[in-house]
């Protein structure tokens, strides 16, 4: 249930070997990505960059992208610090949670109700979009926004090749 509405969702639980058990349909297929690393593992949030450069370029940046810090309760072996999180987070543009599975069942649930909730926003804006695009009157517009801004560039080329 999100937002008391019944919502049906598919979690594909994948791996990661150097893009090897990545498949592009997987991205194609997918509203949204969740990132899990360990906290107590920083080889873990350092193999982030690489799948996140993976998935950009793979055009794959419109989706919703999350990264989740576990193991939250082993704060004594904290690897990754909360700084070197949100700094990436903000770089990519991600949701950025720290949860413990272990301990809390409300984290990883709010985590999941945020990421839920954001697809079904970037899924709204999207479609939004894509009627707009297909709209004719907004196509005439963009047409000839994109006549104008080709001539005066004409114009300016003209103009600095006679200088
Ligand atoms: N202390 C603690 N241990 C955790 C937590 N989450 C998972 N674990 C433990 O970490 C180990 C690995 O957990 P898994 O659920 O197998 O992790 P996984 O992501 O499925 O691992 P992969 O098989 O590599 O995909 C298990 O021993 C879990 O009990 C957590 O939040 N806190």
């Amino acid at each position: 249930m999100i937002d008391g509405k019944p919502l049906s969702i598919h979690i594909l639980d994948t791996a990661w070997k150097a893009g090897a058990c990545m498949k592009d349909e997987y991205l194609l297929w997918a509203d949204g990505v969740i990132l899990v690393y360990s906290m107590v593992d920083k080889s873990s949030f350092d193999k982030l960059r690489e799948i996140v450069e993976w998935i950009f370029a793979k055009k794959g940046e419109e989706k919703v992208i999350a990264v989740i810090g576990n193991k939250s309760d082993l704060i004594h072996r904290k690897q990754v610090s909360d700084t070197e999180a949100t700094q990436f987070c903000a770089e990519y543009n991600c949701l950025s949670f720290d949860t413990s599975a272990s301990d809390s069942y409300t984290d990883v649930s709010n985590a999941f109700n945020t990421i839920i909730r954001e697809i079904k926003l970037n899924n709204k804006k999207r479609e939004k979009l894509n009627k707009l695009m297909h709209n004719p009157s907004v196509l005439a517009k963009l047409q000839i926004r994109q006549s104008l801004k080709n001539l005066a560039e004409m114009k300016w080329r003209s103009r600095t090749s006679t200088m």
